[in-house]
């Protein structure tokens, strides 16, 4: 019988696929063969660091570097028990493996309408893709989904049995519709073959690695503190988002694919600021002298967003550990390297 999904538990009739004959070849001796598609860039490269801590996985990335870089990996190129791929998720993939963690979509607003036609495909095709082949091996599929499907949400704080308030045909809507439809499919997915499903509803996320140039709120104003450029404040700086450092963030994404729930499940840190706070508190940290500036926003931004994070507590045993003002430190000093600009 189907059960409910709001507990989050397996909803499916079907008995999960079969693990592909491949997976039983000679040579084929990890315990676990965990693909990451998007494991070069910001969030996927932790998670990779974080698998392949554990000698008894392999871990295979695919990228095709819009947004990534090789040098996210590079400790770990060459290793024995790991692979790196250029390939785009567009185009289907033939890889044995044991579990997909599906991450490959541009995060960044600026990058994902940079080309909004490609972002849609990459979230449906690049599903879909990811899917047929979780079916064909019998893998268990992790998509990272994200608060973003809640578009401005009239409810808050986010509970996930909130539907939305997207707007279907904005500027924003190639990634926060492409991860609905994206999220359909896993269900579609799981419903009709029995595909082993989990969905992750990520809430903004920061840490070291975010490119310099990223364009997403933190690591600007990061980046403009420490050139001693004014920090960018998009009207009305009112608006309110929750950030989760990154650590944090992996150990949500590992428990969830480990776990039994299939979600979906809100990742995020519930500590709630408005821009104007954020910026405050990037200047008192980093730089007490930069200026704060308001410049003009962009369409369809959501103005409130906090995660209810109830059912991550209860059903994965996770919440949050590392503070906005334990984050940002930690993220400094990666981006004062990268940038060659050390602390006055
Ligand atoms: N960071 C956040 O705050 C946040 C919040 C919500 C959801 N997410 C989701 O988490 C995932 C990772 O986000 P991130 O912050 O690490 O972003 P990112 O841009 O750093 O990483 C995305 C990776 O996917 C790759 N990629 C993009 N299109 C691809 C394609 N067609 N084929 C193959 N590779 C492709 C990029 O090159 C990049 O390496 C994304 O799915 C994003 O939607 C992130
Ligand atoms: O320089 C800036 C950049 C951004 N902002 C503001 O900061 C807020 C956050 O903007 P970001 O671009 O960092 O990210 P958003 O919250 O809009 O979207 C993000 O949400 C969740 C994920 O799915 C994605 O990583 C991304 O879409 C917005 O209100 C924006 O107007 C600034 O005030 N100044």
């Amino acid at each position: 019988m189907a059960k409910d999904a709001s507990n989050g538990s397996r909803v499916s009739t079907k008995p999960p696929p079969e693990p592909s004959p491949l997976r039983r070849a000679k040579f084929f001796q990890a315990n676990m063969r965990i693909l990451v598609t998007g494991g070069a860039g910001f969030i996927g490269s932790h998670l990779v660091d974080k698998l392949m801590q554990n000698e008894k996985n392999e871990v295979i990335v695919v990228d095709n570097y819009f947004t990534g870089s090789k040098d996210n990996l590079r400790q770990w190129i060459g290793h024995p028990r790991f692979e790196l791929i250029r390939h785009d998720v567009t185009k289907p993939l033939f890889v044995e493996v044991d579990r997909i963690y599906h991450l490959a979509c541009p995060a960044s607003p600026i990058f994902y309408k940079y080309n909004p036609v490609k972002t849609i495909k990459t979230n449906v095709i690049g599903t879909l893709n990811m899917l047929g082949l979780a079916k064909r091996v019998g893998a268990r599929i992790l998509l990272t989904s994200t608060s973003e499907v809640y578009g401005d949400p009239l409810v808050h704080p986010q509970t996930e049995d909130y539907w939305g308030n997207v707007n279907p045909i904005g500027v924003r809507s190639c990634y926060d519709e492409g991860k609905r439809a994206a999220e359909t499919l896993m269900y579609d997915y799981h419903r009709l073959h029995g595909v082993e499903i989990r969905i992750a509803r990520i809430f903004n996320t920061y840490g070291p690695r975010m490119n310099l140039d990223d364009g997403r709120v933190v690591s600007n104003f990061l980046a403009q503190a420490i050139r001693d450029e004014p920090l960018t404040v998009q009207l009305p700086g009112t608006q309110t988002r929750s950030f989760c450092y990154v650590s944090d963030m992996i150990d949500g994404l590992t428990r969830l694919m480990e776990g039994d729930h299939i979600g979906p499940i809100n990742i995020g840190n519930p500590g709630e600021f408005s821009m104007l706070e954020l910026a405050e508190t990037v200047k008192e940290m980093i730089n007490p002298n930069v200026k704060i500036t308001t410049v003009e926003n962009t369409p369809d931004d959501p103005r409130q967003r906090k995660p209810d994070i109830t059912k991550a507590k209860e059903l994965l045993g996770w919440e949050p550990k590392i503070k906005l003002n334990g984050g940002i430190p930690l993220m400094e000093e990666d981006f004062r390297k990268r940038l060659g600009i050390s602390r006055k």
